[in-house]
Parts: C-alpha cells; sequence; structure tokens
C-alpha cells in the first residue's frame, strides 16, 4: 500500500501496519479504558486550557476528517498542567464519528462506544515546532472529549455550519474566532495515558489527556458531521462516516485518573 490510507475494506486500520509497521508497536492509541482499573494519581496537576479565539485559522476536509486549524506562532492557545510538563501550544481540532449513533469514538469506556469524539492537538514547546514534536514521545498532548446522543449542542453548530462549504475532500474555507473551550463539558476530569496518532503514521509521540465527561450532540447534528465526503470532487461520492481507528492492546500500559 502507498502511504494511501484510509477507512475501508482495502486500506483502513487492518491494513494500516503494511505500510506504518508501528501500528502493531508497543503504545498504540487509541484503547478501551476501564475505570474500574485506572488508579487515581493525586499527583496530577489541573488541567489548565487558555484558547484565544483570535488564533482560529481556518476549517478544511482532509479527506480522513475536518479540522479547525490555529495559528501556533505563539503561546496564545496552550495547555498545560494535567500530566505534563511544560507548555503545549494548540495546532487544531478535528472529529471521528460513525455512520450510526452506536459507533465512532476511538476511545471506549469498559466497551462502550459513542458517537463522536473531537481530539484537540497541542505541541510541546521544547520543539521548534508542531512537525518536529510529531516524532517526540513527549511531542503532542491531544484531548479527548466524547460527545453523547442528546439534545442539539448549540455550541457546535458553527462549527457544523461552515461544513457546507468543506463537503469534498481538499476544500478549505475561512473560520474564525472561534474558542474551543466552549466544546468542552463541564468539569475537566480526565483519564490519562501514554499513546500515539490514531491515525497513520501513528507516531508513538502522544499524552493522551481523555475527558471523563461527555458533550451532547443531537441526531440531526450527527447527520450533518455524515454529510461530509473522504472524496474529492470529480470522484465518485463516499461518505465520511466510520473514521475511527479501534482500540488497540494496552501492552501493559497504566491508565491514571485524575479523579477518585
Ligand atoms: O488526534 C488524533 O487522531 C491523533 C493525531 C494528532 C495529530 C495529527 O496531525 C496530523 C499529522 C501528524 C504527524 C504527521 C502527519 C500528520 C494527526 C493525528
Ligand atoms: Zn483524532
Amino acid at each position: 500500500m502507498s502511504h494511501a490510507w484510509g477507512y475501508g475494506a482495502q486500506d483502513g486500520p487492518e491494513k494500516w501496519a503494511e505500510s506504518f509497521p508501528v501500528a502493531n508497536g508497543p503504545r498504540q492509541s487509541p484503547i478501551d479504558i476501564v475505570p474500574t482499573q485506572a488508579q487515581h494519581d493525586p499527583s496530577l496537576k489541573q488541567l489548565k486550557l487558555k484558547y484565544d479565539p483570535a488564533t482560529t485559522k481556518g476549517i478544511l476536509n482532509n479527506g480522513h476528517s475536518f479540522q479547525v486549524d490555529f495559528t501556533d506562532d505563539d503561546s496564545s492557545s496552550t495547555l498545560v498542567g494535567g500530566p505534563v510538563i511544560g507548555i503545549y501550544r494548540l495546532r487544531q481540532f478535528h472529529f471521528h464519528w460513525g455512520s450510526s449513533d452506536d459507533k465512532g469514538s476511538e476511545h471506549t469506556i469498559a466497551g462502550t462506544r459513542f458517537p463522536c469524539e473531537l481530539h484537540l492537538v497541542h505541541w510541546n514547546t521544547k520543539y521548534p515546532n508542531f512537525g518536529e514534536a510529531t516524532s517526540k514521545p513527549d511531542g503532542l498532548a491531544v484531548v479527548g472529549v466524547f460527545l453523547k446522543i442528546g439534545s442539539a449542542n448549540p455550541r457546535l453548530q458553527k462549527v457544523l455550519d461552515a461544513l457546507d462549504d468543506i463537503r469534498s475532500k481538499g476544500r478549505q474555507t475561512t473560520f474564525s474566532n472561534f474558542d474551543p473551550k466552549t466544546l468542552l463539558p463541564a468539569t475537566l476530569d480526565f483519564w490519562t495515558y501514554e499513546g500515539s496518532l490514531t491515525t497513520p503514521p501513528l507516531l508513538e509521540s502522544v499524552t493522551w489527556i481523555v475527558l471523563k465527561d461527555p458533550v451532547s450532540v443531537s441526531p440531526a447534528q450527527m447527520a450533518k458531521f455524515r454529510s461530509l465526503l473522504f472524496t474529492s470532487e470529480g470522484e465518485a461520492p463516499s461518505c465520511m462516516v466510520d473514521n475511527f481507528r479501534p482500540p488497540q492492546p494496552l501492552k501493559g500500559r497504566k491508565v491514571r485518573a485524575s479523579f477518585k
């Protein structure tokens, strides 16, 4: 397989190891989080997220998901505390979701799958830039937020309303003045473990910070996610759904909890 990868039978997660052998590595993501097996670590610091809406740069359909990008040439939007040492800058956020409401998240909680999962990607400023950080064991910190079917989430609407302009792979449009903090639940209780990117190149450079509390999404809002395409304009259309990697072996890793 060339480095072209996807989520289908021919190029999906079961095939990724052919081009990206780290797929079978010791610290792969996502994982199934079993709350009763997570250890409360009182030494974990409070998670501090400071986001400046002015750093919002745009929104893009990258053919695997859609992402909202942020300027990261200064420390206006950062993550500090929690399990990390130092200052991590926000780079982008994106989502993973299913073709139906019974699947879509990458992490699972004692086998429970959610219809969608938000990832906020941050990189360690001890490295010169995002690209350098992606290959370092402490290079990235990704905050994962579960979305659970319920009432419509008004905070999602500005993002979902932009999707009409980026239906096909490679499409991007203006998107500004957005505060990702509005997408987070009221409390920032989290589980944390050492893992990887969940898409190729599957680099083992991510400190995962998975929030315990979900935020809501309505069935109609989920349909909006599913209106995107994996394919470019002019190609036979393929709906962007089931863009999630299943849980990977824990291989002896410990999952810590910030809460009792
Ligand atoms: O959140 C995730 O799914 C992990 C993840 C985090 C960052 C990310 O950035 C894209 C990328 C990273 C490294 C190399 C090429 C592309 C891609 C995936
Ligand atoms: Zn992701």
